[in-house]
């Protein structure tokens, strides 16, 4: 099973690479790799397993964090609607995005940094993303709101990017024109 021992953390290069494509249909090895992921998320989401295994809570766990230069994400949690996400993706990309933009007015955190990096992290309001899902079926998804922030962050992942390279260094706290909090 995936713990904290197996998340890189902020420094380690693999976090600053564009990750590669993942050849479909995926190999054995690569959907096992994903399974474990999403199963991470869920893991660390239940007090009893959490707090045995000293995990860390996380809705969305990219591939660059285990040191694999894979575009795959898994994406695990409940709206502020109760609506269940819960996704092993392959391939995943925005195809497109809202003008408008959004935030979560408490700031982001990441399991591969282990500090509070205070500040708005601006992102797009809606977006739609086709990626291949664990059975390896095409799918389109249109995300808003906290939903959009999830997959947002985890597509960062794939290309480099971390949650703090968004933050307004001059203002952190400064909310972004044209933009309304998600929470
Ligand atoms: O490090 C990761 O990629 C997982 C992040 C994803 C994330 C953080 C902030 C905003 C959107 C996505 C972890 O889930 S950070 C811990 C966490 C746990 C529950 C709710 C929000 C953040
Ligand atoms: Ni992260």
């Amino acid at each position: 099973m995936i713990t904290m021992d197996d998340i890189v953390r902020e420094g380690h290069p693999a976090l600053r690479e564009v990750a590669e494509e993942v050849p479909l249909p995926p190999t054995a090895e690569d959907k096992e790799t994903l399974q474990e992921m999403l199963q991470f998320l869920k893991n660390s989401q239940n007090e009893e397993v959490a707090n045995k295994y000293k995990l860390r809570a996380g809705v969305g766990l990219a591939a660059p964090q285990l040191g694999l230069n894979k575009r795959m994400i898994a994406i695990h949690f409940y709206d502020f609607n109760e609506r269940l996400y819960s996704y092993g993706l392959f391939n995943p990309k925005i195809v497109s995005h809202s003008v408008e933009g959004t935030y979560l007015s408490t700031g982001e955190g990441c399991l591969s940094v282990d500090r509070e990096v205070p500040g708005i992290v601006p992102r797009h309001a809606r977006i739609t993303l086709k990626a291949v899902d664990l059975d390896g079926n095409e799918i389109k998804l249109r995300l808003k709101g906290y939903a959009a922030i999830v997959f947002q962050h985890e597509i960062d992942h794939l290309n480099g990017i971390m949650f703090y390279d968004h933050i307004n260094q001059d203002d952190p706290f400064k909310a972004p024109d044209n933009a309304t909090p998600a929470d």
